[in-house]
């Protein structure tokens, strides 16, 4: 299937889903009832992704919309962050439903990133003025969310149909072309693949809790497809990075959110490190990043909440690699060794595309500096700022690779007899 087939494809499974209602709200289950995907409002259509996001807010939001469904004009005629400062403060009280909710989360966000990175890296904002930094500490405190653009925004509320063949396009564009979009898109088919993956988890526990060895071999089987095709979706990728202020060495002090409080804030952008597929398969395979778990658990402050609640009551449940071990079955074993070698598989690629977009092309542009004889302070930052990104100090690579080191430890003893 080319590209443009699975993405026009995707738009027709999208567009032929029921809408369901979604409001977001910590999910209020106590972890040894039923699991059940409802209760985290992830629906057996479309998993983690928003069902039909809006793409218009009421009328008296025209200010925020007029400036964020224009961000790459904007910041290439450099107007964007006076079209802000010219914004009215408006009140979020006129947002009602989730959905408002989301895209005003995504307006801001987007607008929020324009404004702070217009000029660079070298000309960065400190402040966020309070027409803008105001209604989206508000907006953000209503979804448990924080400020700043992140992967619930860019993928999971940012879809549209395009046209009435059913292409997809986004709803709030950012400076980046192509290359960005197409990672939104393609990082949306990855959402898209594990929905299979995420409808048979209860089916998991409901195995476990009755003995059904069968079921459970059933359901991990159709688990290892759909990581699988997550793998299979990745392939599709083109390019992204999104810019932060927390770890980033443009902005040492973070951003003062004007109006909120005094002090700067520090945030993590935007990553798909902030899905919560990876995280809740880890926690269904028993799979523990002692290593780098205050990055990856930060990471699931970025997240909905509910979804956040969900990956916690998985990691509650009867362990299923004890199930597994002790059902001493040959079928089951064997395929919930092939889910962990699939997740290998997905991590290993996922590190050769970080590889391909991130350290290499650092690399390179650490050499050309050194050519131009760039100043040795720029020099020493370059690693910094691409390549340590966001994961406490320690090298992308390094970091990846022991999560993906940490996920071959689960694999079961082989059997000598
Ligand atoms: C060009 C494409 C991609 C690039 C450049 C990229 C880059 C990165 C980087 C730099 C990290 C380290 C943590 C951070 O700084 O946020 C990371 C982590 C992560 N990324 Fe990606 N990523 C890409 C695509 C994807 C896709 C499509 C997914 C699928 C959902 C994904 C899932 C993850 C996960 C789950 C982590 C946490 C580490 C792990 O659990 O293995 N990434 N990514």
């Amino acid at each position: 299937m080319t590209p443009k087939s699975k993405v026009q494809g995707l738009g027709n499974i999208l567009a032929t889903r029921h809408t369901i209602c979604i409001t977001m709200s910590l999910a209020d289950q106590d972890s040894t009832k039923t699991f059940c995907l409802d209760s985290y409002y992830v629906s057996e259509d479309l998993g983690f992704i928003l069902q039909e996001p809006l793409t218009e807010l009421p009328p008296y939001y025209l200010p925020w919309m007029d400036i964020a469904l224009h961000l790459p004009e904007l910041v290439h005629s450099r107007e964007l962050r006076s079209r802000v400062n010219r914004m009215p403060l408006l009140s979020s009280q006129y947002l009602q439903t989730h959905r408002e909710l989301r895209l005003a989360h995504l307006a801001l966000g987007a607008t929020t990133m324009s404004y702070v990175w217009q000029e660079g890296e070298d000309n960065t904002v400190k402040v966020l003025p309070r027409n803008l930094a105001v209604p989206y500490w508000e907006v953000s405190q209503r979804l448990g969310l924080p400020p700043i653009f992140i992967h619930a925004d860019a993928v999971l509320a940012n879809w549209k149909k395009r046209d009435p063949e059913r292409n997809l396009d986004l709803v709030v564009r950012l400076p980046g072309g192509d290359s960005l979009r197409g990672f939104f898109m393609v990082t949306l088919l990855v959402e898209l693949a594990a929905i299979p993956a995420l409808k048979s988890i209860p089916t998991v526990f409901r195995g476990v809790s009755c003995g059904h060895t069968e079921a459970v071999a059933q359901a991990l089987q159709d688990i290892s497809k759909s990581i699988h095709d997550m793998t299979e979706a990745c392939k599709l990728m083109h390019v992204m990075y999104c810019r932060v202020w927390k770890d980033n060495p443009s902005m040492p002090n973070g951003l003062i959110y004007e109006g909120v409080q005094p002090e700067p804030l520090e945030f993590s952008g935007g990553s798909a490190a902030q899905s919560s597929l990876l995280h809740c398969l880890d926690e269904l395979l028993g799979i523990k990043h002692e290593a780098k778990a205050v990055f990856l658990s930060r990471m699931r402050d970025y997240m909905p909440p509910a979804h956040k609640q969900m990956i916690q009551d998985i990691s509650r449940q009867p362990s299923l690699r004890n199930f597994v071990q002790e059902q001493c079955d040959e079928e089951l074993n064997q395929v919930f060794q092939l889910c962990v070698t699939k997740l290998i598989e997905f991590r290993n690629y996922h590190i050769n595309i970080v590889s391909r977009y991130i350290t290499v092309p650092a690399a390179r542009a650490r050499q050309l500096r050194y050519e131009k004889n760039t100043k040795e302070e720029l020099i020493r930052k370059a690693p910094t700022a691409l390549e340590e990104r966001g994961t406490g100090g320690s090298s992308i690579m390094s970091f990846l690779k022991t999560v993906r080191d940490e996920t071959k430890q689960v694999f079961l003893p082989v059997n000598k007899n």
